[in-house]
């Protein structure tokens, strides 16, 4: 397949080469301006129904580590907002910077954070699949929530206690009855905007819910996740993991909305 990545020569500046969607008209993550979104009161709040969520495994897919949940039914879904139907969590993971450098994709007022975490879900009353509703319009929501340095986070250490196991791109390990919605900030307030993917094959099928509130995450935490390679055991060559963001990308006309 298309290898890709964010280096010099596969970084975000190439992808568009193997996916020229990376040029489309609805691309993500996006520079979100809070004085030019629209505060649309017809916005209720989001709801996340996490209590019986089934996380399965942690691991390193060479791009971000991911922790995967169990989506053969409507244990864990979010609904509310913006969503007309309840979607389906599939997985969570993150994109953060080098020491002491900005890592997360979408930023305010120019402002990047040290890192952001991505709840994504996807629609599983109007398609079979995860893959098939990867490419519609309305198929994905992913919930982005921004992490800023400052003191210990009291139970991220579940996630970097674990990876030392996921070290190597490919590498896995068990990782059961993890509930995230301990990793969300105290207000739900959120700007929402139509997307895509940030990664490829950045397919425009995400519906994007952006908490206002980061959440307070420590230099040690997150020095963690910079102990995580790029590269598989087997290479001579270790890369380390950092620096996996996608900068903003063209509003191209669109309208950022806000919950009140
Ligand atoms: N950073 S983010 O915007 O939150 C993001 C979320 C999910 C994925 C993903 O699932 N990729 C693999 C993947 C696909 F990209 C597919 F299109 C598909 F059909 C899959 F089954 C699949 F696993 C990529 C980026
Ligand atoms: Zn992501």
């Amino acid at each position: 397949g298309h290898h890709w990545g964010y280096g010099e020569g596969d970084g975000p500046s190439a992808w568009h080469k193997n996916y020229p969607v990376a040029q489309g008209s609805r691309q993500s993550p996006i520079d979100i301006i809070p004085h030019q979104a629209l505060q649309d009161r017809s916005l209720g709040p989001i709801v996340l129904n996490y209590d019986h969520c089934t996380s399965i495994n942690i691991s390193n897919n060479g791009h971000s580590v991911v922790v995967e949940f169990d989506d053969s039914d409507d244990r864990s879904v979010i609904q509310g907002g913006p969503l007309d139907n309840p979607y389906r969590l599939k997985q969570f993971h993150f994109h953060w910077g080098g020491k002491g450098c900005e890592g997360s994709e979408h930023t305010v007022d120019g402002y990047g954070y040290a890192s952001e975490l991505h709840l994504v879900h996807w629609n599983a009353v109007k398609y079979c699949s995860f893959g098939e509703a990867s490419t519609a319009p309305d198929g994905l929501a992913v919930l982005g929530i921004f992490l800023e340095t400052g003191d210990d986070h009291r139970w991220l250490h579940m996630i970097t206690d674990a990876l030392y196991m996921v070290k190597f791109k490919g590498s896995g390990t068990e990782f059961k009855g993890f509930n995230p919605k301990c990793l969300l900030p105290s207000s739900l307030h959120y700007w929402t905007y139509l997307g895509s993917l940030t990664t490829p094959p950045l397919h425009e099928s995400v519906i994007w819910i952006v908490l206002k509130e980061p959440i307070a995450v420590s230099e040690k935490q997150l020095g963690k996740f910079r102990l995580l390679l790029f590269t598989g055991e087997e290479e001579d060559q270790r890369t380390r993991m950092e620096n996996n963001f996608r900068p903003p990308q063209p509003l191209k006309g669109r309208k950022v909305r806000s919950s009140n």
